[in-house]
């Protein structure tokens, strides 16, 4: 029982998103063999992999299977989100992804969506940001309080931190309530290059932008000074907001972002069930889950306290691990 017979062995296990077996992606670390012992750690892409149980099971089935000899498989599961080596190369902030939330149009809890994200992410133990270029409405200050910063050092600045340690910057820090609606093109070009270059950005996981709703400059800055792993779309089940969500699928794909897909917000009994998702899969992206219109999830958007999310099993979880998974496929898909 050689590691390059267990190797071997794991190597017929397969990861079913990305499509690729588990050693040559690299997740197999630190193998050690002793006394009909195997053990190693299993190194995810995502905290709260959804993949964790089948994939664990399939391991330990293969390798008690393949050596009649092993007693005992031990696997230590831990998550390390994969660099979108794009951002490297461009600039110099130790972010590891950037994913764009977005939407048709005004008012369907994008910024909520974007908090509770940041909320959920940090809850699975990822490093989270958030940078909300919301010209209209920069939400982000009252959804995610800071208990610190931001402050100015020289030309550089440091974003706040909330309670919880999610990193934030808003264009609300910058500029007077209203200051910034007047700004066009070349203005709000040099105000995101700002949020993102001059900030002391420190090492996080995934960066979630918050834009404004609908299409326009800060979008075409954002694909420009950025690269974004993804876009996340929000979209309401009403009837009438459909077209809107078309509208901003268009919108991406015309700024050659990926999409990673879209959440559906402010679910409820009204409209049923599936609309969002059929709309989705008709436009040929994914569906990422249902977030429900709740009192808790309005309280929230009022006083910045996401304390709902600590009682009982957290909350949404299917939609924090798809999107996730989601942009671990696509940090792969474009390493080729
Ligand atoms: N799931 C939800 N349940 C209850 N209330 C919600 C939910 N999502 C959002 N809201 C409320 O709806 C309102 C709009 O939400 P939010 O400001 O996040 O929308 P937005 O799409 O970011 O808006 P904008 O167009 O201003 O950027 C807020 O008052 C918020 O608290």
């Amino acid at each position: 029982m050689s590691p390059e017979a267990v190797y071997e062995v794991l190597s017929k296990v397969t990861d079913p998103e990305l499509g690729r077996n588990i050693v040559e992606l690299g997740f197999v670390k630190d193998l050690s063999i002793e006394d009909g012992r195997i053990a190693f750690t299993l190194e995810l892409t995502t905290p709260g992999c959804p993949l964790k149980e089948t994939l664990t099971a399939q391991c330990r089935e293969a390798l008690l299977s393949a050596f009649p000899e092993v007693r005992e498989v031990d696997i230590r599961v831990s998550a390390r989100v994969r660099q979108d080596a794009r951002i490297q190369e461009r600039l110099s902030v130790p972010v590891k992804t950037v994913l764009a939330v977005g939407s048709g149009k005004g008012g369907v809890g994008k910024s909520t969506v974007t908090a509770l994200l940041a909320h959920l992410f940090h809850r699975l133990g990822a490093k989270v940001g958030v940078l909300d270029a919301d010209i209209y409405g920069p939400n982000i200050p009252r959804l995610l309080p800071p208990v610190q910063g931001p402050e100015a050092e020289g030309e550089r600045i440091v974003p706040a931190r909330t309670r919880e340690g999610i990193v934030v910057m808003s264009v609300g820090f910058l500029v007077e309530e209203g200051q910034a609606l007047v700004w066009r093109g070349p203005m709000l070009h040099s105000m995101l290059q700002s949020l993102i270059t001059q900030v002391e950005w420190p090492v996080l996981d995934y960066l979630l932008l918050d834009l404004p709703p609908g299409t326009g400059d800060v979008q075409l800055s954002a694909s420009q000074l950025l690269p974004l792993t993804g876009a996340l779309l929000v979209a309401t089940p009403h009837p009438l907001a459909q077209e809107d969500l078309r509208r901003g699928v268009d919108a991406f794909k015309r700024l050659s972002v990926p999409l990673l897909g879209v959440i559906e917000n402010m679910a409820g009994e009204v409209w049923g069930e599936g609309l969002t998702a059929r709309t989705a899969e008709s436009l040929g992206i994914p569906f990422l889950g249902s977030i429900p219109l709740s009192r808790e999830i309005a309280h929230a958007g009022v006083s910045g306290d996401f304390s709902f999310l600590d009682k009982g099993e957290l909350p949404f979880r299917d939609v924090v691990e798809a999107v996730g998974s989601r942009v671990s496929v696509e940090t792969y898909r474009l390493q080729g």
